[in-house]
């Protein structure tokens, strides 16, 4: 039994040197992710006793209504990274364009940009379900000290330095990655500590659970199709159990802790699927990657996609290492 008494910030002194780039500026960037997150832990705990739940009254670049909540996790997560001067920009689903941070210190040599999804699950923000926060970090790829461009965030997944989301559940965890592997920690609401709950995560090879809307099924691709037939079908240790909660994050969490998968195809109604490439599907396809899992498109490996756009979308499969696999084989018949 590990002791829960490791606080995220000792945790992030202490690990630092397995960062190959560490000069403690990653440190400092995951140390302010810590911080919006706990400043937006506190705004959601108490969404139904302040004027924060519903619609904000604009949509985003997606066409999607915007939430009150999804705006104000936007505004602190931007605030508080541009204050402690460590990223060069910032791209959110929430922002049309990505953002460019002139530091105060033109000799400043920041060299990372971030990429996130402020309130992930928004249509269970007004009705009290989980919801969380997705990043993903890369080191810019263009020249230290000169404005950042677009192709500093169009890297592919396998660049990413780190990736993390935070959960607001039942109780409220951080879980992140710097490429050596997953691990967890819960927040202690009366201190505002998070401790190391979760070392090591890892996603068990095999799951009986699945994750989809189903009220999609008839747009589904065959493949698809057969796949969740397969889960439903009464054979060896199926059928499956099917769970969906309409949160990435909490649907991805729930299935690396128990074994599962995840999945929002393409289909008929929505060519690409729903999931945005950049700030949701590459920062969870690194975790599920570190933890043992494995994440695709459909075709192809998530993280070795190409970007192309901002806020694109592309078909997400995600989750336990052998029902990934099994799901590829129902794909491939109809490739
Ligand atoms: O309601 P649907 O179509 O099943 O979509 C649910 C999915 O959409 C999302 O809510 C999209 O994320 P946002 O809430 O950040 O836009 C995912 O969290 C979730 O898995
Ligand atoms: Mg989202
Ligand atoms: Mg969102």
């Amino acid at each position: 039994m590990h002791n829960r008494t490791k606080t995220l910030g000792e945790f992030i002194i202490e690990n630092q040197t397995d960062f190959q780039y560490s000069t403690g500026e990653l440190s400092k960037l995951i140390n302010a992710i810590r911080l919006a997150a706990k400043v937006v832990n506190h705004e959601v705990n108490k969404a139904g006793l302040v004027d924060i739940l519903g619609d904000a009254g604009d949509t985003n670049i997606q066409g999607e209504d915007q939430k009150k909540l999804d705006v104000l996790a936007n505004e602190k997560f931007i605030q508080t990274l541009k204050n402690r001067e460590i990223v060069c920009g910032i791209a959110s689903e929430e922002e049309d364009d990505f953002i460019t941070i002139n530091s105060q210190d033109e000799n400043h040599n920041n060299k990372y940009v971030v990429l996130i999804d402020p309130l992930d699950g928004s249509s269970n923000i007004d009705v009290n379900v989980s919801v969380g926060t997705i990043f993903s970090i890369y080191r810019r790829i263009t020249p230290v000290g000169t404005p950042v461009q677009l192709e500093d965030f169009l890297q592919p997944g396998n660049q990413q330095v780190a990736a993390g989301y935070v959960v607001y559940g039942t109780s409220t965890m951080l879980v992140y990655t710097t490429g050596n592997g997953v691990n967890g920690f819960t927040l202690n609401p009366a201190i505002g500590t998070f401790y190391l709950s979760h070392p090591n995560m890892q996603f068990p090879e095999d799951g009986r659970i699945y994750s989809v809307n189903e009220g999609n099924y008839v747009h589904f691709h065959q493949g698809v199709k057969d796949y969740i037939k397969y889960c439903q079908k009464e054979e060896g240790d199926r059928p499956y159990t099917s769970r969906y909660i309409g949160s990435l994050v909490s649907d991805f969490h729930r299935n690396m802790i128990k074994g599962g998968i995840y999945m929002y195809p393409k289909s008929s109604v929505t060519n690409n699927g729903k999931l945005r490439l950049l700030y949701e599907c590459n920062p969870m396809a690194f975790l599920a990657e570190q933890a043992g899992g494995l994440a695709i498109g459909g075709k192809s490996r998530i993280l070795d996609v190409q970007p192309t756009e901002l806020h694109q979308r592309i078909p997400f499969f995600c989750g336990s290492k052998n029902m990934v696999l099994k799901l590829q084989e129902f794909l491939d018949k109809y490739h």
